[in-house]
């Protein structure tokens, strides 16, 4: 049985009595978990002894209260996907727990963190990298593991480790996809079945357009709202909107 942990001392407790000095491997998600966080799931536990996976919806990294509020929350349906994995503990704190200081202090980098997802979500990477932090200074893993799908955030998190000298291994994996292309998303849920269909043009169109000045007209005329499209040495990233749901992506530039 999967253990629930919610406080940090618990989680630390657990950590003391169960994993002591063989290896954890952690996945911070922010639940409403689909096989995008199940891949990192079961990448964590064939290559560790213990796995912990934390399940905190993060509130500081919401520049908008709608899309916080909207956000999925299925606990118990997490926790059933977890159990049957295999998981050995689930760690899901409330805010008072994560937040003794209530987010008086932050850690913020000040140069990737303020484009693409940062200039259209204003402080969205302090919220992220902070969380981050506390998660793995609580979680105290051998490894942790991100998708790439949040490519920024993977970076920003990779660049955070070696700033800080954190002990811990960062794990890329790979961006997991429907058929269709489209990146798998928690958000996923709240588009419509006529959405859905639509949605997988935006990986098609990121790999496809020429330029990102005509990436961003495609998306745009065929009904997303294209916030940016960004080249990035081997990367084309992007993020639009869709019935009102935000979606990111990015591809390998061909
Ligand atoms: N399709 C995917 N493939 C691989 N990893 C993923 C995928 N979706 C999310 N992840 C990773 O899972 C971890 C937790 O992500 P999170 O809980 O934000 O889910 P999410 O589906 O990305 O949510 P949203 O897309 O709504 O922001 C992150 O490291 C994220 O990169
Ligand atoms: C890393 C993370 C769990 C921090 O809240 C979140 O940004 C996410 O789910 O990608
Ligand atoms: N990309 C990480 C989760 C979020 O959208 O806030």
């Amino acid at each position: 049985m999967t253990q629930v942990l919610q406080s940090v001392a618990s989680f630390q407790a657990w950590r003391k009595e169960n994993v002591g000095t063989v290896t954890l491997g952690f996945v911070p998600t922010m639940g409403g978990l689909h096989e995008g966080h199940l891949a990192l799931v079961r990448r964590a536990l064939e290559e560790n002894d213990k796995v912990a996976v934390s399940v905190y919806l993060n509130r500081t990294q919401f520049n908008k209260l709608e899309d916080f509020e909207k956000y999925p929350a299925v606990f118990e349906e997490d926790l059933r996907m977890l159990d049957e994995l295999g998981v050995d503990a689930v760690f899901a704190p409330s805010y008072e727990e994560m937040y003794p200081d209530d987010y008086r202090y932050k850690v913020s980098e000040s140069e990737l963190s303020t484009e693409l997802e940062g200039e259209h979500r204003p402080g969205h990477f302090d919220g992220v990298l902070t969380v981050v932090l506390k998660l793995l200074m609580a979680a105290n893993a051998t490894r942790a593991y991100f998708g790439e799908k949040d490519w920024q955030q993977l970076a920003l998190v990779k660049g955070m480790v070696d700033a800080f000298f954190l002990p811990v291994e960062i794990v890329p994996c790979p961006t997991i996809r429907e058929e269709s292309g489209l990146a798998m998303s928690s958000r996923n849920r709240r588009l419509s079945t006529e959405g859905l269909e639509k949605a997988a043009r935006f990986n098609q169109i990121l790999n496809t357009a020429e330029s990102e000045e005509s990436a961003v007209a495609a998306l745009n005329s065929e009904g997303f709202e294209a916030e940016y499209v960004a080249d990035r040495g081997d990367r084309r990233l992007g993020a639009v909107v869709l019935e009102g749901v935000r979606l990111i992506d990015n591809v390998e530039r061909s």
